[in-house]
């Protein structure tokens, strides 16, 4: 074994808004990989979306060049990621192509839910931790007492912390050196067979999927045959290279070293994130341990407004999907909505960002279903069934169950009450209470998923003025008794409508998704009844009245421009209407299952 001396691996962990960003950034421009004037963006967040909800989603890796205070040159390899639960598995993936992690903490917010999960993980794979405590600018900043948490919950040497603020930039040069000093340089054997970790991959028109990778083991170059070892596919090597964030051509990565490569990979689902790559003479016959296929938790329905964009949504999805390996999607065909497609996401955040990439960057208007998870559901004669749609639930059924997570939620004590009564009210199952300091608490409860992607999230935010954070991860399938609820409009069933619910919040539900159906529904010239029930049986019913009078009404004698604007106007509010049976639905309809409680 040998070790790569000049090299460090490393990433930051944070919990979301903590600065991993904008420290990030400072790292850049004080090494020299960029100027300040082209800092004006924050360059390793790039996506439009992501700038713009200022979080982000996937993961880049930058090679900085730093003259430490020794004097010698380090090669020091960032490696971004991403700041929500949705992505845990790339985190995890990033986590373990890196010895070191700088572990930032806000300096007034203190330890967070997902600070804790990150620094776990990170503790899992073994890597030497920076506590770096940021935004020490802020007047309501309070170091010492964050220092205290760290030592206390996290089992932190507060001598080792370090005080930094990535606005003005104090503590960087200190960061960089604690990179170089304490963080182990990688230990290689490059006489081995090649192993290289895929910890991202991004689509580039020209030439193909690219994965961005850390060579474990070997080294690999132009003209080699390499192979995935988890589908077994085989790319020859056209170039490999290294992010200064530019991309830029290297003869040769080896083992320590972090890069990319590109190889004709016509797909992202070639390059799988936790997949191993090898050369296809003499490779490795063992992979690198820890890789699993993303699994969608989520799922919905995508409509077209208009079904003349059905062939363009699939065309954009398939686009979509050679950047994102984790998305799926299949045909669906609605007796509703009519033909769109049942797509699968890793959370709700990661639905949110396609929905949106779909309506911005591919300009199709899209009626999205509310969201669910998936059931397991055994028939009477044992079969076991995944259902991703309401829809498809057997009329009969012996049982069925869903996933629960494990939820985390840190919090100021005197909010443990809301906290606790959410919980309770969302079917949660009270694990363990425990102190974080004399004022902060960490809950840990069981709950269903299907109510964590509902409002959870919104709820804990708003019972808790914005002091709670959460975090969470699947543990197991647990019976629940559920039962399907079905909408019916105009005495017709509207499948797009359906949702599996809890029985004992049926009654509930269904009172309240048709009154708010019922807000939401337009008046039409007739009237519209709205029932809820299950199975046969209403267990709930309202009316939209009848409308009498005419828009155009309005419009006194034959001024025609003004009644063409108002025509124009009316069809610019249907855009996002649907025609079922002879009502007219809009999209917020079909969404209004998330927002009764
Ligand atoms: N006052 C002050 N503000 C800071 C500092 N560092 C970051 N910020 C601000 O905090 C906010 C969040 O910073 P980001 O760098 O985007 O946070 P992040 O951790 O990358 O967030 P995600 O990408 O969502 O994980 C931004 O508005 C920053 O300008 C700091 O040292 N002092």
């Amino acid at each position: 074994m040998d070790r790569q001396e000049s090299i460090r691996n490393f990433c930051i962990i944070a919990h979301i808004d903590h600065g991993k960003s904008t420290l990030a950034d400072r790292m850049l421009e004080r090494t020299g990989a960029l100027t300040e004037r082209e800092m004006s963006a924050q360059v390793l967040d790039q996506m439009d979306l992501e700038r713009e909800r200022g979080i982000t989603i996937k993961l880049q890796a930058v090679r900085l060049k730093y003259s430490a205070s020794d004097g010698e040159q380090y090669q020091l390899n960032l490696i971004d990621t991403p700041g929500h639960v949705d992505f845990s598995y790339e985190v995890s993936r990033s986590l373990a192509a890196c010895e070191g992690a700088l572990l930032v903490v806000d300096a007034a917010q203190g330890i967070q839910a997902q600070t804790l999960a990150n620094v776990y993980l990170a503790l899992e794979h073994d890597l030497e931790i920076i506590p770096v405590v940021n935004k020490i600018d802020l007047p309501s900043a309070n170091p010492e007492a964050v220092i205290k948490e760290l030592e206390d919950i996290i089992g932190i040497n507060g001598d080792e912390v370090i005080l930094a603020s990535a606005k003005t930039g104090e503590g960087i040069g200190e960061i960089l050196d604690a990179i170089v000093e304490r963080i182990p340089s990688p230990a290689v054997d490059s006489n081995k067979p090649l192993r290289a970790l895929i910890f991202d991959s991004h689509f580039d028109s020209y030439k193909g999927a690219i994965p961005y990778i850390r060579v474990v083991d070997g080294r690999v170059k132009k003209g080699m045959e390499i192979k995935m070892m988890s589908s077994g596919r085989v790319f020859e090597v056209n170039e490999v290279g290294v992010f200064t964030p530019a991309m830029k051509m290297v003869d040769t990565l080896s083992a320590g070293e972090v890069g990319f490569l590109s190889a004709s990979c016509k797909e992202v689902r070639d390059t799988r994130v936790g997949d191993t790559i090898t050369t296809v003479k003499n490779g490795a016959d063992k992979p690198l341990p820890g890789y699993r296929k993303a699994t969608p938790m989520v799922f919905c329905g995508l409509f077209p407004v208009d079904s003349n964009d059905y062939e363009d949504l699939r065309d954009a999805l398939d686009r979509l999907q050679l950047n994102d390996a984790s998305l799926v999607f299949e045909p669906e065909t609605s007796v509703a909505l009519g033909f769109g497609f049942r797509c699968g996401f890793l959370g709700m955040l990661h639905m949110e960002i396609v929905q949106e990439r779909l309506e911005r960057e591919y300009k199709i208007n899209l009626i999205t279903t509310a969201p669910n998870v998936i059931y397991e559901v055994t028939t009477p004669n044992n079969e076991v069934l995944n259902i991703d749609n309401p829809t498809n639930l057997p009329a009969e059924v012996e049982k069925i169950a869903e996933p629960f997570v494990k939820a985390t939620v840190m919090v100021p004590d005197d909010y443990v009450g809301p906290v606790m009564e959410l919980c309770q009210e969302k079917r949660g199952r009270y694990e363990t209470m425990e102190y974080l300091s004399e004022l902060r608490v960490i809950l840990t409860y069981y709950l269903p998923l299907s109510e964590i992607i509902y409002d959870f999230y919104d709820q804990l935010k708003s019972r808790t003025r914005g002091y709670a954070s959460l975090d969470y991860e699947l543990t197991a399938y647990r019976e629940s008794n559920l039962v399907k609820l079905d909408i019916l409009i105009n005495g017709e069933v509207v499948d797009a409508l359906s949702c599996i619910v809890h029985r004992d919040k049926a009654y509930y539900r269904g009172r309240n998704l048709t009154s708010k159906l019922k807000e939401l529904i337009p008046r039409q010239m007739f009237e519209i009844p709205i029932q809820a029930a299950i199975g046969n049986k209403v267990i709930a019913r309202v009316t939209v009245k009848a409308l009498r009078k005419n828009v155009l009404d309005k419009c006194y004698g034959g001024d025609i421009t003004r009644k063409k604007k108002l025509l124009e106007k009316q069809k610019e509010g249907k855009k996002r209407m649907k025609q079922v049976g002879n009502v007219e639905i809009p999209q917020e309809a079909f969404m209004a299952v998330l927002s009764i409680d």
